[in-house]
């Protein structure tokens, strides 16, 4: 081999060489490009499912929230801060109620419903029934969370059973005739409101039993008579209702927290519940059929003090006005 060959041999070489390395650069060029673009890719579709991800649970959330806003399907019939002339529902009566109202014609409402009226009684009359049940209540007292006292039978919860006002002069000394005056004014203007909403004489209506103030508390139930929660129809419990109504006496978020009454209307999907907030002087009544099934809630702080004054169609069922023997003036 001539040393010109074998110089061009070397140059061919290192041509070959330059090509080689050449072609090597270009490679790991090609390569690093690639895998850069194997990474956006990739970081691309990880961002991408991380959005797709967090708009699908974005998603959900907002259904389940829609879902339970429209379960929960509350309305607010009157709210505390709400100072209310006459609020009034009416609707068909359910046909049991109106069934068995029929064998009292004049005392059938034109149509059934629910009011709530915050200006028919006086402060100072709250303020006077107010003092009266607190302080015989609290002479006694039930051992679970819920307590009544009737002053027309003289029942007074004590503990798990009932004493009698009528004999115990520490009560009596608790009532006044003022007292009593009061409570028969009050009871009269509602049994007017009821018999003008509901479109009927007020003779046709009777006060019935048990008509009663109520104490609750946050304490634990001891017997059913403090289990006050439990959805119900008057009707029902009570047979002799036909209206009901409540006077609050204290008022919640201010005296008490939790103690809302709940009226549910209608059943599983088309169930809704329309909520009363009590506050002193409000003055809640409905028919008392199934049309306004209903329950309080559990009260969790405070107490809470209520009337439930009832009304019969039924003159045999009627009570009369309370009177103590031996009042103090
Ligand atoms: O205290 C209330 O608000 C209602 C009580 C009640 O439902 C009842 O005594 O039947
Ligand atoms: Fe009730």
């Amino acid at each position: 081999m001539t040393e010109k060959s074998v110089r061009q041999r070397r140059l061919q070489n290192n041509d070959n060489i330059g090509e080689l390395k050449k072609n090597n650069k270009e490679a790991r060029k090609n390569k690093i490009a690639a895998n850069n673009e194997e990474l956006r890719q990739a970081t691309g579709s990880f961002k991408h499912r991380l959005w797709t991800r967090a708009v699908t649970v974005i998603s959900v959330a907002v259904i389940v929230y829609f879902y339970k806003i429209g379960q929960t399907n509350e309305t607010k019939f009157a709210l505390v801060k709400e100072n209310l002339a006459l609020r009034m529902q009416k609707f068909n009566c359910s046909q049991e109620y109106e069934r068995e109202i029929k064998q009292f014609p004049q005392c059938v409402p034109t149509k059934c419903g629910r009011f709530v009226a915050d200006k028919l009684i006086e402060p100072s009359e709250v303020e006077q029934l107010l003092e009266m049940a607190s302080n015989v209540i609290n002479l006694a007292g039930s051992s679970g969370g819920a307590s009544i006292l009737d002053i027309h039978s003289g029942a007074l919860s004590y503990g798990d059973k009932f004493l009698n006002i009528y004999q115990m002069p520490q009560a009596k000394e608790q009532i006044t005739s003022e007292h009593l005056r009061t409570y028969n004014l009050v009871k009269g203007k509602i049994k007017l409101a009821i018999a003008e909403h509901f479109g009927i004489a007020a003779e046709h209506l009777h006060l019935t039993y048990p008509t009663f103030f109520s104490r609750i508390t946050n304490a634990t139930a001891k017997t059913v008579h403090d289990e006050y929660w439990h959805e119900h129809v008057d009707k029902e419990t009570y047979p002799s209702f036909h209206y009901t109504s409540l006077l609050y006496l204290t008022s919640f978020n201010k005296d008490f927290k939790g103690g809302r009454f709940i009226f549910v209307d209608g059943e599983g999907e088309n169930r809704t519940t329309s909520c009363v907030e009590p506050k002193r002087g409000r003055v809640s009544a409905f028919t008392s059929g199934w049309e306004n099934k209903h329950h309080v809630e559990q009260v969790t702080e405070g107490t809470r003090f209520a009337v439930t004054i009832s009304f019969s169609c039924d003159k045999k069922f009627s009570i009369s006005d309370p009177k103590m023997p031996a009042l103090k003036e």
